[in-house]
């Protein structure tokens, strides 16, 4: 069985060698003739699947994408060949969440200014917000949610409206799927008028999709105001986002919110147990086997931690610093955004660091934040 991977995929080899022969290709540069003899394909974000790549193929069995966003996929396409999918909703969720959280308490202390106090509107409530708003929460941050289309779910959780949140928010996250038709459509959501319209001093937090936010009239909004402060990491034609945005973020990043060791190998993980049931295979690896022991054993805090030191536990877990300066260096070299992104393989999740301190109940909130050991 040929199968055919995004060379970006980490643990392809231990979960799928047994299966058949992994060949890894370039996502972005993927070819029709590349996949012609694929039995199977597994892909992440950076490629386009549709009938242009895959007509010339009449062997496929399976396509994966190791992500939670389906965009890069024709899913009517697919099911019209009767060719199975999946993709694996929820798998970095958890790495988003705490980019996000990372970047709030990285703003906070960059303009001095704490986000505990703070209100954050969440737009979008799925997997990605709801990771997000745990975060914020555990720190004991109010958070108001904004999903139109749960709220008609019927999500027992409390909404608000775009409005509310604009009005009322302090810091907004977004969290939607880019939808370009519909009631809820959410290419540039955010617009020149809802950009002019933040409220003053507003943090901007975008870690879903670029085109949900108009760059070129962020552009235009940001260099009238100062006061608003922007964390960019996904960005309108990745992966050449338009110059004059980078430098207008105080945190710019490649598209990596979600590249926590832990997602991307929950990512090839659930492929490979859709994959094991789709063969009527025993999935018999384990996602703890993948994973690499952290270099920091345990922390002991003698006291319950400050913002400060909590930012600086988070920045053990990882340090959002180091990938925004390694942006800025070389985003607009060849290649510079995908390569980053490509090279990218430091970073944790919160979870990997465990934290012993006596009194247990002060610091609940730690591990409701996702830490390890707390009180151990
Ligand atoms: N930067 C990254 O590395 C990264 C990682 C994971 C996901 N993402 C992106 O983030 C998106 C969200 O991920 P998720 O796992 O939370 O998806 P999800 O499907 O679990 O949740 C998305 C939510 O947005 C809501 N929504 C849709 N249109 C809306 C609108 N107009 N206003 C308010 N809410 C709306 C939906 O009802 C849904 O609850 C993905 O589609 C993907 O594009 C980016
Ligand atoms: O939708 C997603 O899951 C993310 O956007 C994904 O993590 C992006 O990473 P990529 O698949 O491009 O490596």
């Amino acid at each position: 069985m040929k199968i055919l991977v995004d060379e970006n995929m980490p643990y392809v080899e231990p979960l799928f060698g047994d299966l058949g022969d992994i060949i890894p290709v370039n996502g972005r540069t993927l070819t029709a003739e590349q996949v012609r003899e694929a039995d199977v394909l597994l892909v992440r974000s950076v490629t386009k699947v549709n009938a242009e790549l895959l007509s010339g193929n009449n062997k496929l069995k399976f396509v994966g994408s190791a992500t939670i966003g389906t965009d890069h996929v024709d899913l009517t396409y697919l099911a019209e060949r009767n060719i199975p999918f999946s993709n694996a909703p929820g798998c970095n969720a958890t790495a988003v969440g705490e980019f996000a959280f990372i970047a709030m308490l990285e703003l906070a202390q960059r303009f001095n200014s704490p986000l505990k106090g703070k209100v954050v509107g969440i737009v979008g409530a799925g997997n990605t917000g709801t990771a997000t708003a745990k975060c914020l929460q555990a720190y004991g941050i109010k958070v108001l949610l904004n999903d139109p289309i749960k709220a008609a779910e019927g999500d027992p959780r409390s909404f608000v409206s775009l409005d509310t949140i604009m009005a009322q928010a302090d810091i907004i996250s977004l969290h939607v799927p880019i939808t370009r038709t519909g009631e809820h459509k959410t290419k540039h959501l955010f617009d020149e008028a809802r950009l002019k319209a933040l409220k003053p001093n507003t943090w901007l937090v975008n870690c879903c999709r670029g085109d949900v936010i108009d760059n070129q009239a962020l552009i235009k909004v940001k260099q009238q105001r100062d006061d608003l402060k922007l964390v960019l990491d996904v960005w309108e034609g990745e992966p050449t986002p338009l110059p004059e945005l980078v430098p207008l973020a105080e945190f710019a990043t490649p598209h990596i919110a979600g590249y926590s060791l832990e997602g991307k190998a929950r990512g090839t993980f659930m492929l490979y147990q859709n994959l094991c049931q789709l063969l009527n295979i025993t999935a018999d690896k384990s996602l703890l086997d993948l994973l690499p022991t952290f270099n920091i054993k345990a922390v002991e805090l003698a006291t319950a931690p400050n913002e400060k030191a909590l930012l600086q536990l988070a920045r053990f877990v990882y340090d959002l610093r180091d990938d925004d300066k390694m942006f800025r260096n070389t985003f607009l070299n060849e290649n510079g955004f995908d390569t980053m992104r490509k090279n990218h393989q430091h970073r944790r999740e919160f979870s990997a660091l465990a934290l012993a301190y006596d009194g247990q109940s002060e610091v609940d909130w730690l591990s409701n934040l996702g830490f390890s050991g707390v009180g151990q």
